[in-house]
């Protein structure tokens, strides 16, 4: 089994003697409740680094809403056993405490790619992200950072933060693992009712085919536009956004010459679910 560890004088005691050997480190931020797309991640700094920690911290500061927090699934000693497979060599999981100690003040505000999209419908939620990412890589002098695309804003907040601080962390964007039926593995998908979740498959589905449209000739709003209504078809809640930016700084872009994103954010049983795909 990976060594668990809770503080950051532990975490320190053993990054520090890695780096003194001259040893590569690798970590794979997460916030629990593991499966298939945090493992790809794992595998992926496996392969690449001599060191591999994952972190597991429900990250208060980034939840927007008190009662998604409350209901996020924490489930500990099934991921360490999951992660005792990769193997990784440590896992930091902090207890809230550890990370905001009293007195805590700072706050890291990516501007730009945090505002549209998921910093639009989540206020504060990128603030959140930026703020423990930075001290998660502080905390483990890490070399190498691993992080999926399935939160594809994420991993473009996390690339512009680490530039603009000249952060000596290199990012690696990990492609979405997939359920067979297309739904992007994602820890809320165990919230899904046994209805809501044989008709999940219908999120990827739709913007695979608008995608398709967009790139055989099709307007971009007429596409989106069926998208969105074969996903209300099919009984979903609520369609919140379907859009089609600018793959690197979540910009509006009619422009099909530079590299696009399509990004869709749905409700289904009461969860809300992401995903995204390169058009
Ligand atoms: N299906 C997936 N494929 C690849 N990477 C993923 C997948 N799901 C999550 N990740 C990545 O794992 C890391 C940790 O994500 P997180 O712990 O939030 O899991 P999650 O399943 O996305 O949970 P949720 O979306 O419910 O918060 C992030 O970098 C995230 O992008
Ligand atoms: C990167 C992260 C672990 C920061 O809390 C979280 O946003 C996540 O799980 O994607
Ligand atoms: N998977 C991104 C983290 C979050 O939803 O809060």
């Amino acid at each position: 089994m990976p060594v668990i560890v809770r503080t950051v004088a532990d975490l320190r005691a053993h990054t520090r003697a890695w780096r003194a050997a001259g040893e590569v480190i690798g970590v794979v931020p997460t916030m629990g409740a593991l499966h298939d797309g945090h493992l790809s991640l794992a595998r992926a700094a496996r392969r690449d680094c001599d060191r591999v920690i994952t972190t597991i911290f429900v990250n208060p500061m980034q939840f927007n809403n008190p009662d998604d927090l409350l209901k996020y699934p924490r489930t500990e000693e099934a991921d360490a056993a999951l992660l005792a497979t990769v193997p990784v060599d440590l896992i930091f999981a902090p207890a809230p405490e550890e990370v905001y100690p009293e007195g805590f003040k700072t706050v890291v505000s990516v501007a730009g790619v945090s505002e549209p999209l998921e910093g639009r419908m989540r206020p504060g939620h990128f603030d959140g992200v930026a703020t423990v990412v930075t001290k998660l890589f502080g905390m483990t002098l890490a070399d190498r950072g691993y992080f999926g695309q399935k939160d594809w804003q994420q991993l473009q907040v996390v690339l512009r933060l680490v530039r603009d601080l000249n952060m000596a962390v290199q990012i690696v964007g990990c492609e979405t693992i997939r359920e067979a039926d297309g739904l992007a593995m994602s820890s809320r998908n165990v919230r899904l009712t046994a209805a809501g979740r044989a008709k999940a498959g219908v999120l990827y589905a739709a913007i695979t085919a608008a995608a398709e449209d967009i790139r055989a000739g099709q307007s971009d709003r007429m596409a989106i536009r069926e998208a969105a209504e074969a996903i209300r078809a099919a009984g979903f809640e609520r369609v919140e956004y379907i859009e089609l930016r600018d793959a690197a700084t979540l910009m509006p872009s009619d422009d099909p010459a530079s590299p696009r994103r399509m990004l869709a954010a749905v409700w289904l049983d009461g969860v809300r679910l992401i995903d995204n795909i390169p058009v």
